[in-house]
């Protein structure tokens, strides 16, 4: 069985607001998943739900192939939200040396040290002097103790500083590499683009779009053909095709914006331009976000 997560047909309201509603999707093991959307899309109800910590109004959810409930599907997550409240009066190293030892088959401490980058100084720290970037480290092991199937994580790097940052998406590409799959909700669209090899787009409580981060940058549908002109060659023609949105000229290139980057083609070589160094822009995973989750638009 390769399915990690399984939704079928999920909705969840709160009194008259539909926070999610009818979700399916299915992600298989090892895949490192990025939940993006807007703020209300209903990113956390979703994880929520995944952990078990909510009910849906309808359908069915499968981890693992079982209900999130079971306790042996529980001890196969791992879980690292944002807020974390830790045991105060306790160091560290004895809160890890705790939850390690509620779970059947924990990661030694040595290697979660290796695996989050925590110092001898973390922890020697008690949990409440921690400051926000030990948090996040400790945070991290913790949801790494139990040695999880499963990694799901809230808005992960808030709060990381650029190297940690770094570190933290090396060590979950390591941990997929190893078989475990990773969910993570995130706003950055840079770091869904650079670290998720698929992103759920969410926007009012539905999937929008769901692919690779290129195939979700391919759904923008403008296009930008740009290309130089040989000195004596004329550019006006272009306006006769319907296709064509708008052209710009910019630093002696000719910008041809159109939903239709073949059809651009066609009448360059067609119109004989004498058009070189060609360049085709798809846009931005930015402007496929606005796309996408703009409330002005329609979607897919
Ligand atoms: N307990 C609740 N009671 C009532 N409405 C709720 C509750 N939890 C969530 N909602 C509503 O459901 C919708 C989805 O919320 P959710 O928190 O899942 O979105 P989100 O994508 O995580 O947003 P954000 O990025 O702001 O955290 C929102 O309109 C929210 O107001």
């Amino acid at each position: 069985m390769n399915e990690a997560i399984r939704l079928t047909n999920v909705s969840k309201s709160f009194q008259q607001k539909t926070a999610v509603n009818h979700l399916n999707f299915s992600i298989n093991k090892g895949e490192i998943v990025a939940i993006l959307g807007p703020n209300g899309a209903g990113k956390t109800t979703t994880i929520s739900i995944i952990l078990g910590l909510l009910k849906p109004s309808t359908g069915d959810i499968h981890i693992l192939g079982q209900d999130p409930k079971n306790k042996t599907v529980r001890e196969k997550i791992g879980v690292m939200m944002q807020e974390v409240s830790m045991m105060p009066g306790l160091k560290i190293h004895e809160i890890l040396t705790l939850i390690r030892s509620y779970y059947p088959s924990p990661r030694s401490l040595k290697d979660l040290i290796e695996l989050t980058g925590l110092t001898e100084q973390d922890l020697k720290t008690q949990a409440e002097k921690l400051s926000g970037g030990q948090k996040r480290r400790v945070s991290f092991a913790l949801a790494l103790a139990g040695n999880p199937d499963l990694i799901i994580f809230d808005e992960p790097t808030v709060g990381m500083d650029i190297s940690s940052r770094n570190r933290f998406w090396q060590t979950i590409r390591a941990l997929a590499k190893q078989g475990k799959t990773i969910l993570f909700s995130t706003h950055y669209l840079q770091e869904a683009d650079d670290a998720a090899q698929r992103i759920l787009l969410f926007k009012d409580g539905k999937i929008v779009a769901d692919g690779t981060p290129s195939e979700i940058k391919s759904k923008i549908t403008n296009q930008t053909v740009s290309f130089s002109l040989d000195s004596d060659m004329s550019f006006e023609k272009l306006y006769q095709y319907p296709e064509i949105q708008q052209i710009t000229r910019n630093n002696g290139r000719i910008y041809v914006n159109s939903t239709n980057a073949d059809k651009v083609l066609a009448i360059i070589f067609q119109e004989k331009l004498g058009a070189h160094d060609i360049q085709i822009e798809r846009g931005k995973l930015e402007d496929a976000f606005e796309q996408l989750t703009s409330t002005n638009k329609e979607v897919i």
